[in-house]
């Protein structure tokens, strides 16, 4: 049975303490993301719920290059904490998602190199990590996870039950993971491994999604458990059945990409477009290098890298 996470420090703030609406700013947003691009620019078709104004905003494509091509940052108001963090080494994205009242933050995929980098801005925000949550046990790069949890008391791990690597907390399909007013919730979505999850932030439209789904592209499946129709219908199923105009965050992009949604991939996603009988064959086709981290990067997953070679 599914269960909900609510860390001890848990408080329930009314609600009136929210200030400018992230859902306003994500769906306008969203708008420019997605809008169709055109000489010169286009109007918006969108129309933000919150003030109206953006639907007759000229989009140029200037806007639009800057929106979709590898400006997204991070949404910080009195409501939400939100940022997307690089690592360089292994292009690998990490998440910090908070509440600025009650101050409980977690990270989604924390590199193990960035660890400093990562609770620096925590404490500059004046932030507490309470977890720290895997999609997955990653093959190419050492979840920040164990260091965190060495230096931040109190912070949980968090991985999968099927990944079957260490972790406080192992979740289960269905999990609600919650900080502050916020609630994530944790979808199994396997293919790229057995344990891969995607977590949903419904209240806010934005979805992580780990290796599954990536920016026109997805997980390989050449190892670690990986099956390529499992993928398909793990990503038809629980990802591209979301609103369309959920903001899709993924766990990596080579090509300097940082923000797409589940319309956009479901319409461009030049893998998961196409039936699945033809991603079968497309993912059995990749040919891709092995991960130049892999033999250091599984053993110490296994155990929150936290690892003694
Ligand atoms: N060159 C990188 C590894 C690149 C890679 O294989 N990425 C994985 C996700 S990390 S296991 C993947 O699924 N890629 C899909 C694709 O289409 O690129 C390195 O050496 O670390």
């Amino acid at each position: 049975m599914a269960t909900t996470i609510t860390s001890t420090l848990l408080r329930k703030p009314s609600l009136a303490a929210v200030g400018l609406s992230l859902k306003h700013l994500v769906r306008a947003s969203t708008c420019a993301v997605v809008g169709t691009a055109q000489k010169g620019g286009h109007r918006c078709q969108r129309q933000c719920p919150g003030c109206k104004r953006h639907v007759l905003q000229k989009v140029t494509l200037d806007n639009q290059r800057t929106m979709s091509g590898g400006a997204f940052a991070g949404i910080q108001d009195r409501d939400f904490v939100f940022r997307q963090l690089i690592d360089y080494k292994s292009y690998t994205y990490t998440y910090l998602l908070a509440d600025p009242v009650s101050k409980e933050a977690v990270l989604i995929d924390p590199v193990i190199e960035m660890v400093d980098r990562d609770l620096k801005l925590c404490s500059d925000l004046g932030l507490k990590v309470i977890y720290c949550i895997n999609t997955h046990m990653h093959a190419d790069h050492i979840t920040g996870s164990g260091e965190i949890k060495k230096k931040v008391s109190g912070c949980k791990s968090m991985i999968s039950q099927e990944s079957g690597a260490h972790g406080d907390i192992r979740l289960k399909d269905g999990d609600k993971i919650n900080f502050g007013r916020f609630e994530l919730e944790a979808r199994s979505t396997p293919g790229h491994t057995d344990g891969c999850y995607t977590y949903v932030l419904h209240d806010k439209g934005l979805v992580f999604s780990g290796d599954a789904v990536l920016i026109r592209g997805c997980g390989r499946t050449d190892f670690q458990q990986g099956d390529a129709g499992r993928l398909y219908d793990s990503v038809h199923n629980k990802i591209f059945s979301l609103p369309e105009e959920f903001l899709l965050f993924p766990a990596h992009d080579y090509t300097g990409q940082t923000v797409s949604t589940v319309g956009e991939e479901k319409k461009s996603n030049p893998r998961l477009k196409r039936n699945r009988d033809d991603f079968i064959k497309i993912m059995g086709e990749l040919n891709l290098p092995y991960p130049k981290q892999i033999d250091k990067a599984l053993p110490a997953n296994l155990v929150c890298g936290v690892y003694d070679e």
